[in-house]
């Protein structure tokens, strides 16, 4: 995508990298997001400096940024930034044009506080209370786990299992948020790039490509998202064959779905697809899926649908529960906000969630990588890694990356 970051408006990086970097210094919580197709790069500051957690009930939430961890917390509640400021930039205008529109940087930090640390690098190391932080988990060990989810889905334990696993990359001296930022939002148009920063919990940076959840009005709308393969050659979107393997591992997912609505007793829904989307240079199986809250009498089935899809199929297996157990047996590291769901909550009145996927977690001089692959009765072992490679790839190529550890 061409926008004003990528030719000389040098002025609207600078001001970014000032923003972020002020906010970050002053302790405040930050989310920075620009949605699938869109020209506009949205800002969130929360200057409250407390920590909120919140009962996802989305219709009554004020406007905000919703962060959620893969696991569920005891408490069923989620962290939550208020958007005591927010604003848009037009990424197709220039930082001239619109500068009357956006937050004065010296509205960030108090009067009397120094910007000599501006340029310091800023991302804090903050992990969550009682997490485990374990090693990377080796190329075999990674594959001796697959295999244990292709023989519980054989022995018709499960139907389907998400294994996950996570790498550690170093960031060069030189690493530079805002450059990862633009090179996100020019290289991946169709997804929901992101990043957020919340003190004492983590800071994120992200390209996801899979909505959650999503309601406007009276309508609602998810996908079942699954099977991946890389783009290759002129059209990808038409030259692409699915495996037997991939249909049913996307399916899984849509059934996964259907069988939330059945749960509701809601028969109302529109079904399309599945049909090939692009990710990245990555391809995969996308249905959607329609309801009119209106029309069926379910004016709180964002928040309903959210508390049964996560851990959606696509992420964690099939049955949840006997397949989040075995991922809690067997995978051995805390995926933390990895795989669980983030995003702006009536803003402009829309609420788009979606899932954590294709992220990193940046650390003081390294950042976490974190990818995980479907796995079914047919799966290859060894392709499955392949597939986590090319996953943690998507978001590793735009950070800057120097040697792996
Ligand atoms: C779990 C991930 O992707 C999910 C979403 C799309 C395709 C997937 C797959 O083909 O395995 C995964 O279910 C990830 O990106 O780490």
């Amino acid at each position: 995508m061409q926008t004003t970051l990528d030719t000389n408006q040098i002025s609207l990086e600078v001001y970014l990298r000032n923003l972020i970097s002020l906010s970050l210094l002053e302790g405040h919580q930050v989310a920075i997001w620009r949605k699938p197709k869109s020209h506009f790069l949205q800002v969130l500051i929360d200057k409250t400096g407390e920590l909120k957690r919140i009962t996802p009930n989305l219709e009554e939430l004020s406007s905000g940024f919703i962060v959620h961890p893969f696991e569920d917390q005891e408490d069923k509640k989620a962290f939550f930034l208020t958007a005591d400021t927010y604003f848009k930039i037009n990424l197709q205008t220039t930082f001239e044009e619109q500068r009357i529109y956006l937050e004065p940087i010296s509205s960030i930090i108090p009067k009397e506080k120094s910007t000599a640390d501006i340029n310091k690098n800023f991302v804090a190391e903050n992990k969550f209370e009682n997490e485990r932080i374990a090693e990377p988990c080796s190329k075999t060990d990674f594959i001796h786990l697959v295999e244990k989810g292709i023989k519980a889905v054989e022995e018709g334990q499960l139907n389907k299992i998400v294994p996950a696993r996570f790498k550690k990359i170093k960031l060069n001296d030189n690493f530079d948020l805002v450059s990862s930022l633009k090179s996100l939002i020019q290289s991946y148009p169709n997804a929901f790039i992101n990043f957020f920063h919340i003190p004492t919990v983590g800071t994120w940076i992200g390209a996801s490509p899979e909505i959650l959840i999503h309601t406007k009005g009276d309508e609602f709308y998810t996908i079942s998202l699954a099977g991946t393969q890389k783009a290759q050659g002129d059209n990808p979107l038409k030259s692409v064959a699915w495996t037997q393997k991939e249909i049913e591992e996307q399916a899984l997912v849509s059934r996964y779905i259907v069988d939330c609505f059945k749960k509701i007793r809601l028969r109302e829904y529109d079904e399309y697809g599945p049909k090939t989307v692009l990710a990245g240079n990555l391809l995969h199986l996308r249905s959607d899926f329609k309801v009119n809250m209106t029309a069926t009498n379910f004016p709180q089935l964002g928040s309903v649908m959210l508390k049964l899809l996560h851990p959606t199929s696509a992420v964690c297996g099939m049955p949840r529960e006997m397949a989040f157990d075995f991922l809690s047996k067997n995978e051995n590291f805390d995926r933390s906000l990895f795989a669980g769901f983030i995003g702006p909550v009536n803003i402009e009145e829309e609420t788009t969630i979606y899932v954590n996927l294709r992220t990193a977690r940046l650390m003081q001089g390294y950042a976490i990588l974190y990818a995980g692959a479907g796995v079914t009765e047919d799966s290859i072992p060894e392709k499955e890694w392949e597939e986590t490679e090319m996953k943690c790839d998507i978001i590793g190529e735009h950070l800057n990356l120097e040697n792996k550890f």
